[in-house]
């Protein structure tokens, strides 16, 4: 990272809002990288109600619709009581295969050529489910996902942060034997009263580990949180950060550090992080010089995989256009756990792709 803006392979000018018919093609056409997107968000209503019949569990819904009409969120822990009784009908590997398939298949449709995929081991084993069948189910769905869909992709296991340090260093004990299956560790669930600094020493031994650390932060939580997430966490992204804005001192530092930001618009605004998407603030991140990058995080539960986020998002916001789109997609190659010659290939067909702008 730390890499000085490059100039444009196109002329700005000529894909601008004027052209705007010919932005929602090249939005869904550019290649990108997914980098926040939690695997057990992306469970449809559909695919629970089929597991849930596979595996013989009973769920509190009547029917999809039902299910679907429960969601309403109204803040970030409405949203993670809902989300956490979907994940229930996980029982099996091959629930965590069919589950992540379904979401390849979604990601390479978008033109998503990498992914870097959430899970959150504890909110199975804690139902008795071992992260051994979880991992598994997960990682044979990616090696299926890169030969028959081209979509590169890692793990990243997440901490749930409302639960103790102890049991992160538990779950992370269990998941050791299969470390070369994911690439590093993540912060989730609720975020008010649980900061960073929490999961201080797990993150250390984490960092020793060579895992790579990422953290939610400055979703709900002030900017004091994400400020922890980088000194005390040491994170290499921040996941949202959405609230670090409002601290001018916090966004110098993200800028000058080229600090990533996974943002995530459609869920931001189903969350009630901001009341409309013409409310929302990724145009004012870029301009500000910030590393952000355009992310689904439940695309199960906020309305759309990762191209809708990125046309209702170029829709709302005026000041978006191809330059932004351009950036976006570079921020999320450049902010990837990638190999720097696989970063050089991606950067290279975005390159093609918006040469013949
Ligand atoms: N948006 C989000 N914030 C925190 N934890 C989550 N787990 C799943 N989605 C989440
Ligand atoms: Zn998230």
């Amino acid at each position: 990272m730390n890499r000085p803006t490059r100039a444009l392979p196109f002329d700005p000018t000529r894909v601008g809002r004027e052209a705007l018919p010919a932005l929602p093609a090249l939005l869904r056409g550019m290649p990108k990288a997914e980098l926040h997107i939690h695997i057990e968000g992306s469970l449809e209503p559909e695919l629970i109600f089929a597991l849930a019949g596979r595996n013989g569990v009973t769920l509190p819904y009547a029917s999809v619709d039902a299910l679907r009409a429960a969601y309403a969120f109204t803040d970030l822990q409405s949203f993670l009581d809902i989300y956490y009784a979907g994940a229930s009908v996980l029982l099996e590997e091959a629930d965590f295969f069919d589950m992540a398939m379904a979401y390849f298949r979604r990601a390479a449709a978008d033109r998503v050529v990498h992914a870097e995929l959430f899970f959150d081991p504890q909110t199975h084993t804690e139902r008795g489910v071992p992260v051994e069948t979880v991992i598994r189910g997960l990682a044979r769905a990616r090696a299926t996902a890169q030969q028959e869909l081209g979509v590169s992709s890692e793990l990243i296991l997440c901490f749930l942060r409302h639960l103790s340090e102890d049991a992160a260093f538990q779950t992370l004990e269990q998941a050791l034997p299969y470390r070369e299956h994911f690439i590093g560790v993540g912060l989730d669930s609720s975020e008010r009263g649980h900061p960073p600094e929490k999961f201080a020493r797990v993150f250390a031994r984490c960092r020793e580990l060579g895992l790579r650390l990422v953290a939610h932060a400055g979703e709900e939580g002030p900017p004091a949180y994400v400020w922890s997430a980088l000194d005390v966490l040491k994170v290499e992204r921040i996941d949202h950060g959405v609230r670090s804005l409002e601290d001018p001192a916090l966004v110098a530092r993200l800028a000058a550090e080229r600090m990533p930001l996974t943002v995530c618009p459609l869920s931001n605004v189903k969350l009630r992080v901001f009341d409309t998407m013409a409310q929302h603030s990724l145009a004012a991140m870029l301009d500000a010089g910030l590393c952000a990058t355009v992310n689904s995080d439940d695309p199960a539960y906020f309305g759309g995989y990762l191209n809708q986020n990125f046309i209702e998002t170029f829709e709302a916001l005026p000041a978006l256009g191809a330059a932004q789109a351009y950036r976006l997609a570079r921020n999320s190659f450049e902010a990837s756990f990638a190999s720097a010659a696989q970063k050089q290939r991606w950067c290279d067909a975005l390159d093609a792709h918006f040469a013949g702008v």
